[in-house]
């Protein structure tokens, strides 16, 4: 958990005043136009991909690719399924060893979903797994079977060194620190692996790229690790079961890396995978749980809970209306029925009271959301992550549920009747109107649905909230990356703040419910991107409360 990856001393700089570099060369970035941020230009600029210089014109020999019409938008993906393990073999023609770096979230449910995968497709191919020397990780590996004596489990270089497919799964802060060391281990026509484009966003920033002579390509889950593995096993008994993944071929040498890509989100178990490239990954991934996926969620509940006791109630009920209707309630709808369902559900006053709470809050959350996707997009919010690993040695991460909201929300749990979860409509309007929010910056900034749908509404309802609603907000937050703690914790204050001061105020003065907006909420053309990508998945409730070989973290 812990990085040391400071820019200062990243063996990448090149300049004599590293500090200096870097501040020069996000200012650079900062004084680009508008337009340069927009992931669609920045494609053309990043790719150095001749197939896929255009997003949704790959193609594969060995998986059947599809079209799908998301809203008005023709787009492919390749449909998972453990049906097509047989495949694999083929997908990882020529490679012989993976090396998975690092045992944090993604790396422990990719480990052991790719080595169960493989083995169940009959591939002879070593998955063997690298930590940092003296690693409090190296018990837990072992702990699910990979060892030094089996050879599958060393320190990191050394298995870097031998890997035919290097998953870098350490902190995207630590990717910064150590990039340098890490390309100079590979060997020759090694295949770079990640599943994020921070690394990208990092290069850009100080004016370096990838090595030009390997093959890079990322498999990106829209879930966290836990989720990741715990959908993967329930797959066992419903084939698709499992976490969507973005997928981009950044670099394609070997003419192999789409296949490549392909075969390991399938060996993930993801229901389907869709393209991007890495610049629009990084700029939708850390935005999106910065936003409705951990922030915001975290922001709309303390606000609400508050609220709610203002208004009389007490906390136990205040708990109830704010985060268990969410968590337990407005997502289980969302996840079987899609967005409007929840707005379609509700009649008379309760109505009212969703398109009041609507109308208030949507501008100031996507306000707020706006701000993050523009300090994603210049850097800032790199800088930002980069920075924190800097300092987590001096102070590390605190925990974030020992407030008032989390010890009676323990106590809610607790005795928590799952039937008769309250469907608040003015805490679903609110929830709502920020997730619609999040859905309009990104496409206004041009991903597309796939992307979209995945890192507002699969991801939240799928992956996310069900943790929050079994274990707390801690949880569901210190599950995911380091790069998504920094985040969260940052902007969670912000959405509360901003729905506290604006949207709520608006409510209780009176303010006209503006039915323009609520207009463009019920003709959205994401609701009918939300049902194509709900079809293309089984709707499995995934079985937190279960034991499971997943990792999962408790920040003490
Ligand atoms: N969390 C998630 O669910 C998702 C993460 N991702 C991406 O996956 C990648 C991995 O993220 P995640 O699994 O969350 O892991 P974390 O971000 O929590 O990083 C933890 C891992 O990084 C290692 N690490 C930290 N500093 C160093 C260092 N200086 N040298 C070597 N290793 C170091 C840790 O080692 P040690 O074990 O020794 O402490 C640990 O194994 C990131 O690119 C992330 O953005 C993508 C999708 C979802
Ligand atoms: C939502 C957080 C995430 O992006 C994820 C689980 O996908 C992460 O960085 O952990
Ligand atoms: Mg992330
Ligand atoms: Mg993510």
């Amino acid at each position: 958990m812990l990085v040391n990856a400071s820019p200062q001393s990243s063996p990448s700089s090149s300049s004599s005043n590293p500090t200096m570099k870097f501040t020069l060369a996000f200012g650079a970035l900062l004084a680009t136009s508008a337009a340069a941020f927009s992931p669609v230009a920045n494609r053309a600029a990043v790719s150095l991909v001749s197939s896929s210089s255009a997003l949704n014109s790959f193609s594969s020999t060995i998986f059947e690719v599809r079209d799908v019409n998301f809203a008005d938008t023709k787009e492919q993906i390749v449909k998972g399924g453990r049906d097509l393990f047989p495949l694999l073999p083929k997908a990882f023609e020529g490679i012989k060893e993976i090396g998975v770096i690092g045992w944090g979230s993604q790396a422990p449910a990719q480990a052991q979903n790719l080595r169960d995968s493989l083995k169940e497709a009959g591939c002879d191919i070593k998955v063997r797994i690298g930590l940092r020397e003296g690693s409090s990780s190296f018990a837990e590996a072992r702990e699910v079977g990979f060892t030094e004596d089996a050879d599958t489990l060393g320190e990191m270089f050394d298995v870097i060194k031998k890997s035919d497919l290097v998953m870098l799964l350490i902190s995207d802060a630590a990717q910064a620190a150590l990039y340098k060391e890490v390309f100079a281990a590979m060997k020759p026509g090694a295949t770079l692996g990640l599943s994020h484009g921070f690394l990208l966003g990092y290069l850009e920033s100080i004016g370096e790229k990838f090595p030009e002579d390997m093959d890079v390509i990322a498999v990106c889950p829209k879930g966290m690790g836990p989720s990741v593995r715990r959908l993967y096993e329930q797959g066992k008994e419903v084939n698709g079961a499992g976490i969507n993944a973005s997928f981009a071929v950044h670099q394609d040498k070997s003419g192999k890396a789409t296949e490549l890509a392909l075969g390991w989100g399938v060996a993930l178990g993801s229901p389907f995978m869709f393209e991007t490239t890495l610049s629009s990954e990084y700029r939708s991934d850390i935005y999106g749980e910065r936003g409705i996926l951990l922030g915001a969620v975290h922001g709309i509940v303390e606000s609400l809970y508050r609220r709610y006791q203002r208004q009389g109630m007490t906390p136990e009920q205040a708990f109830i209306e704010s985060c268990e209707s969410i968590t337990g309630n407005i997502v289980k709808i969302i996840s079987t029925r899609g967005i409007k369902a929840v707005y379609d559900g509700l009649t008379g006053d309760d109505k009212e009271v969703f398109k009041q709470a609507y109308s208030a809050s949507y501008m100031p959350a996507k306000e707020i959301l706006q701000e993050i996707y523009d300090e994603v997009s210049s850097g800032n919010e790199i800088r930002t992550v980069i920075m924190h690993g800097k300092r987590i040695n001096k102070y590390p991460v605190g925990k974030i549920d020992g407030t008032d909201t989390w010890i009676v929300g323990e106590k809610v749990r607790s005795e928590r009747d799952e039937e008769n979860i309250p469907l608040n409509p003015f805490t679903a309007g609110v929830y709502v109107a920020t997730m619609m929010a999040q859905i309009d910056v990104l496409l206004e900034a041009g991903h597309p649905y796939s992307e979209v749908v995945n890192e507002s509404v699969i991801e939240a309802v799928d992956s996310l909230c069900p943790y929050m609603h079994y274990r707390g907000v801690a949880f569901m937050v210190d599950n995911c990356s380091f790069t998504a703690k920094t985040g969260s914790r940052k902007w969670a204050p912000r959405f509360d703040y901003i729905l506290d001061q604006l949207a709520y105020t608006a409510v209780d003065n009176g303010k006209p419910v503006n039915e323009d907006l609520i207009s463009a909420f019920e003709n959205h053309k994401v609701h009918a991107a939300v049902e194509e990508c709900c079809k293309l998945r089984p709707t499995v409730d995934i079985s937190v409360g279960s034991a499971s070989s997943t990792k999962e973290i408790v920040i003490q």
